[in-house]
């Protein structure tokens, strides 16, 4: 990120760069910062021009996430330079004509990747810069807790692309919103605008803008000063653990009954138009 957009970044919330340390200077997709004084890691994507989740930047997330386990960090804020899109979700590239063992492998480090960050032991929270479709939206529901920028778009649309969701999406949607709203939702493949999400709970909270995001964000993470880490992070796996531990135990099938399902031709056939829907829709 340029010094500029640091500096927009931090000074408008009374932090000066000297108050912070590059984590990894070596990340293409990241950048990833912590405040020295409070210990809260700042993880803002940067793959242009939306943050679609590529194996690089699914990768990174990754790597960052157990860099953080180890480090002690003492809260993470999950976000995007972009201010009109905070994620826009996995790769449509990845998913079209793929080779079985590609697809295997990118869906299973998205699926380690969900598995690390819902079950970290640190508090997280997403401040949603924009829209956050999809797998943005599923990043999204593995943090704590949702900040999303006014005006922004959330769900997941997989029943429209012809997509059957894996089994730890539905759950994760259900544990958020509720049993009710999450197969209304995710059965008509439904996206909420920002006072729609917030009033199902699928976000906690709205935001005028990036700053207002991350500042919002923080004061979410500042509640846990005075909470014993440990008590709080064996506290919130006890909460995780049957989601957690249903992946792990169906994963393995659920991935293959998944891939099987994005090869069927008709799904296919769904994704190229989805995709050319995309490529040649009216811009806002
Ligand atoms: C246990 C079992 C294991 C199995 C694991 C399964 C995991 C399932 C996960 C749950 C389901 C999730 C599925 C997905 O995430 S599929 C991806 C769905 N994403 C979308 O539908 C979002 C599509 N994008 C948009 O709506 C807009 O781009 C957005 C609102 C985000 C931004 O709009 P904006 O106008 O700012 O930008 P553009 O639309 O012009 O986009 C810029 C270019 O980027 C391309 N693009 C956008 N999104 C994607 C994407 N997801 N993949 C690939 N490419 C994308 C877009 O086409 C533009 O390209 P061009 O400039 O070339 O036109």
């Amino acid at each position: 990120m340029s010094t500029y957009k640091y500096a927009t970044l931090f000074l408008a919330r009374n932090i000066s760069v000297n108050q912070t340390r590059t984590f990894f200077s070596n990340l293409k997709c990241l950048d990833v910062t912590i405040n020295r004084e409070n210990g809260v890691a700042y993880v803002l994507m940067k793959h242009p021009p939306v943050n679609t989740l590529n194996m690089q930047l699914i990768s990174e997330l990754s790597l960052t996430l157990s860099n953080l386990e180890k480090s002690k960090c003492q809260g993470m804020i999950l976000s995007s330079i972009f201010d009109k899109v905070f994620c826009s979700g996995l790769d449509l590239n990845e998913l079209l004509k793929p080779k079985p063992e590609r697809v295997k492998g990118y869906f299973s480090t998205f699926q380690e990747l969900v598995i690390q960050l819902y079950g970290s032991s640190f508090p997280t929270v997403a401040a949603m810069t924009g829209h956050s479709p999809a797998g943005g939206c599923v990043l999204g529901m593995c943090c704590e807790y949702r900040v999303m920028k006014k005006n922004s778009q959330i769900g997941i649309p997989g029943s429209r692309m012809g997509i059957a969701l894996p089994r730890y999406i539905v759950n994760l949607m259900s544990s958020t919103i509720g049993l009710r709203n999450a197969e209304l939702m995710l059965t008509k493949g439904k996206i909420l605008n920002t006072d729609e999400a917030l009033k199902v709970g699928l976000i906690d909270e709205i935001a005028n803008d990036r700053t207002d995001a991350i500042r919002k964000a923080e004061d979410f993470l500042k509640e846990y000063e005075m909470i014993a880490p440990l008590a709080r992070g064996i506290t919130k796996r006890i909460i995780r653990r049957s989601i957690i531990e249903d992946v792990k135990m169906n994963g393995a099938a659920d991935l293959e009954n998944f891939v099987s399902v994005i090869m069927l031709p008709e799904v296919q056939e769904k994704l190229d138009m989805y995709m050319y829907n995309l490529k040649n829709r009216k811009r806002d």
